[in-house]
């Protein structure tokens, strides 16, 4: 087996009292996509920021293929600059030809050629959704970190861009890391799906990605089961109450 881009061993988290994450392992492998999925509040964000090292567990070990690993976050607002062109929310504002060259470059990658001195506002959802994918590929990651990227889109633009991010991570032998409450589109997307329910990590299933519209449905129903599921813990404590 090839070395994981990053692995997660019994990791702990615990805000004051709250138990965000209770002993979640799993790995990236090189190139594979994978999204973690389940209801608001299960800990699909805390895993994510630990992983971008935004936040250190309170237990466990995150041990990275590389000490300089290059990862990127595209989070769901973008984290646009409304008072940028799109080029220089690309380049950073940077005046270095090479530089320049290259968000030029990147935003031709989205589909945001002929776009450069636009601003934000003056952008559709989707287009938006490019300009904050281009800010996050400029920096040539070796793993993109997505969270809820596409939450704030229509439904046809939310499908355009899942295929458009797939296609951009495949082409880039990009490793990946989606999360999302949509079960249909983690099904479509990844090569493997994991649920997060109540900080721990129940539930691994591989993915429909590339496969056909009837597999997408069964991954996603298959999710959907575990995730609707009564908490294993929750009836303990009926129980035991
Ligand atoms: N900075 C923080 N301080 C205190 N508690 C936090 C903090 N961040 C997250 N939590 C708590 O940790 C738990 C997991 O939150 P997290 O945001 O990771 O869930 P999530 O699955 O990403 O939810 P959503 O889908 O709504 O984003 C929640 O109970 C949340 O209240």
């Amino acid at each position: 087996m090839t070395k994981a881009v990053v692995k997660l061993s019994h990791i702990y988290k615990q805000y004051g009292d709250n138990h965000a994450l209770r002993d979640v392992s799993f790995d990236l492998q090189p190139g594979e996509f994978v999204a973690l999925v389940g209801m608001s509040g299960g800990g699909k964000s805390t895993l994510l920021r630990l992983i971008a090292q935004l936040e250190q567990p309170t237990a466990g070990t995150i041990e990275y293929a590389d000490a300089n690993l290059v990862t990127r976050v595209m989070f769901q607002d973008g984290r646009l600059l409304p008072w940028m062109t799109t080029l220089n929310n690309v380049s950073f504002a940077a005046h270095d030809a090479k530089v320049q060259a290259r968000a030029k470059k990147t935003l031709t990658a989205v589909g945001l050629a002929g776009f450069e001195e636009t601003y934000p506002t003056e952008l559709s959802g989707g287009q938006k959704q490019r300009l904050a994918l281009a800010r996050a590929l400029m920096a040539d990651p070796e793993l993109l970190l997505l969270d809820e990227p596409l939450g704030a889109l229509d439904a046809l633009t939310r499908r355009n861009m899942q295929s458009f991010i797939t296609k951009i991570c495949d082409a880039s032998h990009l490793t990946t890391l989606l999360i999302t409450h949509d079960v249909d589109e983690a099904a479509r997307m990844a090569n493997r799906v994991i649920v997060v329910k109540n900080g721990r990590a129940v539930f691994e299933t591989p993915g429909a990605k590339g496969e056909s519209p009837e597999r997408v449905a069964r991954v996603a129903d298959e999710v959907l089961k575990v995730i609707l599921a009564p908490d294993d813990q929750a009836k303990e404590g009926e129980r035991l109450g």
